[in-house]
């Protein structure tokens, strides 16, 4: 477990950490996840011990680590750009954290021969950084950190630098790395779909608050605030309400039909609205509206069944309506 007890980090007149309190679970997958300058990686640094704190604690394993100097944490660390060394092998790479520590060379050769296994790179020993690609650089980083067998391993961004489809590969490579080492590790990311996808803890920070801890679902489902729902999902701002827009459902009206709109004490939202644009994207379509008669914009997301039932038109008149589901924030605290 790793323990954060109301860090708070000031540069200059910026308070970048603002009293956030922490618990990361032994063996997780924890995600910082906000916008950027929210304070992800002043805290990540906070916990590896490469920035002080003004006030607060952090306890890693009970320990307080708060003045323990960061190669005394047992943590292994990989940066969106990681800082091979250029003239040392893939080999040396990985076995440099265990060189500076005098483990004896047969011992280090073998562990690195399995760490390489382990992050698939087995066989390209004999390869300079510069002979890898990005993915295979950053799990080259990975081996590295994990070498020295950390308590915790801290990424920040890992993946940050590679192109859309590599970083969807490394996620889920990432997702079963953990399951079989099961070092507790935090991923910075700023990417909500990163953090959905491979975390089972998700803390979201903004302004340097802590917003919401939970699951991937919880956090999806029962969003704190409307930050949380905003950023962890798309929205849809229907009459005063968020929603997401596969909640909302569209029926489309006959010619010359005057529906009954908008009971605002209702346990719906309903707003007439007119189809402006109708986008097909694979599984899901879609579709762009504007309310009558107050002209606010929203999407609503169909499943292709769905929309190949309705069979909207741009002009079609309709009659959107969502649940109002009072966990979902009103527009009043929308804030991002
Ligand atoms: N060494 C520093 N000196 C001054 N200000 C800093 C320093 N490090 C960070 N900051 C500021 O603190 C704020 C939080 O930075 P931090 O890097 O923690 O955010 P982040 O959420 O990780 O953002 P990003 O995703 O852009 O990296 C930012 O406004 C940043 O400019």
């Amino acid at each position: 477990m790793i323990t954060v007890t109301d860090a708070t980090k000031d540069w200059g007149d910026f308070r970048a950490l603002d009293g956030v309190s922490l618990d990361v679970p032994s063996g997780s997958l924890t995600a910082l996840l906000g916008p950027s300058g929210s304070g992800k990686s002043t805290l990540l640094r906070a916990i590896a011990g490469l920035e002080t704190l003004d006030s607060g604690r952090i306890e890693i394993g009970g320990v307080d680590v708060t003045d323990v100097p960061p190669q005394r944490r047992g943590i292994g660390f990989v940066f969106q750009h990681y800082a091979a060394f250029r003239h040392m092998t893939v080999r040396d790479n990985v076995g440099f954290g265990l060189s500076i520590r005098k483990v004896a060379k047969p011992t280090i050769h073998s562990r690195v021969d399995e760490l390489l296994e382990l992050v698939g790179l087995g066989g390209l020993q004999d390869r300079y950084p510069a002979q890898l690609s990005g993915g295979q650089r950053q799990r080259m980083a990975l081996a590295r950190a994990l070498a020295i067998q950390p308590e915790v391993m801290l990424l920040d961004e890992p993946f940050g630098a590679l192109d859309a489809k590599v970083r969807a590969e490394l996620r889920d490579w990432l997702r079963h790395l953990h399951d079989e080492v099961h070092v507790t590790t935090i991923l910075v990311t700023h990417d909500q779909e990163e953090a959905l996808d491979v975390a089972d803890h998700i803390a979201v920070l903004n302004h340097g608050r802590l917003e919401q801890v939970g699951n991937p679902t919880d956090l999806y489902d029962h969003p704190a605030n409307s930050f949380v729902m905003g950023f962890l999902g798309s929205v849809s701002r229907l009459g005063h309400t968020l929603v997401r827009p596969q909640h909302i459902e569209l029926r489309k009206l006959a010619p010359g039909e005057e529906p009954v709109v908008t009971d605002w004490s209702a346990a719906k939202i309903t707003e007439r609205a007119v189809v402006e644009r109708v986008t097909h994207l694979g599984f899901e379509t879609r579709v762009e509206l504007v309310t009558l008669p107050s002209g606010d914009r929203f999407t609503a997301a169909l499943t292709r069944k769905n929309a190949n039932e309705l069979d909207l038109a741009v002009g079609d008149s309709v009659l959107a309506t969502a649940d109002r589901d009072t966990e979902h924030a009103t527009f009043d605290d929308w804030s991002i």
